[in-house]
């Protein structure tokens, strides 16, 4: 249970961020794109080929600095059902390299349904009494604003494997204040509401570095927020995006680490995919590009955070 594997993993390279594996055909270098549509011709199946190679480059150049990757599923779904395979396959790879793998689900429904998804992305399958792997990955992303009954099927299909969970308490879009900043009745905010919801539906099941299996996600963009919930919520991981793409700094997410810098990791997809777009050459380059923009993020924050 809890956070235990992916706060060790983090110590070990004395790195709290995680790369996002947010594979746009537009983000694979040209060379790339080309031989696989040469092979498997211009469509969905040649841009699922790309987009394992340009994973699978990804993550040889990122694993022995990176702890984590989080592949966001809703740019597998875009290719179908050749892309949830390679989603599968692009798990499997990222496991084999030693990576934390955070499924970027956000999924959220009724308790039967959430069961099935808990099944499909976390425990496994259940099939005539035994469960068979399906996605198998390490965490997933959860949107809980359906309520407890929602979240827990994930908890319960994690607890068996040592697997974890982030669901949406604070988000880095613009809109998030739209429904999660209204004020309750006492005064709270949605979003505190929801982060407190979670840090109790998850009591009791701390781990050696005192922190639940059910994370939160709080965005780089809002830092006011992420420092109100580190002081709400002392048992609860933290999963923060926003960061650079979308405007959060080191400055930002620091508020998101306890005082051992322990308790969150920072995400960055595009700023880490996209970094050969920055370097002036032609996409030859792209791997060693996204591991500079990696241990420069790494290095931007260990100047304010240091993980004991
Ligand atoms: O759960 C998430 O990962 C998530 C939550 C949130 O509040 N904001 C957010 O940007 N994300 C995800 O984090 C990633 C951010 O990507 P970049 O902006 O390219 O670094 C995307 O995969 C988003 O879907």
């Amino acid at each position: 249970m809890s956070f235990d594997v992916l706060q060790e993993k983090i110590r070990a390279m004395k790195n709290p961020t995680v790369a996002g594996l947010d594979a746009r055909i537009e983000y694979v270098p040209e060379y790339i794109r080309q031989a696989a549509y040469e092979q498997y011709g211009v469509g969905l199946k040649g841009a699922c080929e790309a987009i394992y190679q340009f994973n699978v480059g990804l993550m040889d150049a990122l694993c022995d600095i990176v702890p984590a990757v989080k592949p966001q599923a809703a740019y597998y779904e875009n290719l179908g059902w050749q892309g949830m395979e390679m989603l599968e396959r692009t798990i499997r790879y990222a496991k084999s390299k030693g990576l934390f793998v955070i499924a970027d689900i956000k999924r959220g429904d009724i308790g039967s349904t959430a069961t099935a998804y808990a099944e499909g992305w976390l425990s496994g399958a259940g099939i005539e009494g035994q469960q068979f792997k399906s996605f198998d990955a390490d965490c997933v992303t959860l949107n809980g604003y359906m309520g407890s009954d929602s979240i827990k099927p994930f908890l319960e299909a994690a607890k068996a494997e040592d697997k974890c969970a982030f669901v949406l308490v604070k988000t880095s879009n613009p809109g998030s204040g739209e429904l999660q900043d209204v004020k309750t009745a006492d005064g709270r905010t949605v979003y505190q509401v929801m982060g407190t919801l979670n840090e109790s539906i998850a009591a009791g099941t701390e781990g050696k570095y005192g922190f639940t299996m059910a994370g939160a996600v709080t965005g780089a963009t809002y830092p006011e927020q992420i420092r109100q919930l580190r002081a709400d919520l002392p048992h609860t991981f933290f999963l923060v995006p926003g960061y650079g793409a979308q405007g959060g700094t080191a400055a930002d997410v620091k508020y998101a680490f306890d005082a051992q810098g322990h308790g969150a990791i920072v995400n960055s997809s595009r700023g880490i995919m996209c970094a050969w777009k920055k370097t002036g050459g032609d996409g030859h380059d792209f791997a060693q590009a996204a591991r500079n923009a990696a241990i420069a993020m790494r290095d931007d924050i260990a100047q304010f955070v240091t993980v004991e």
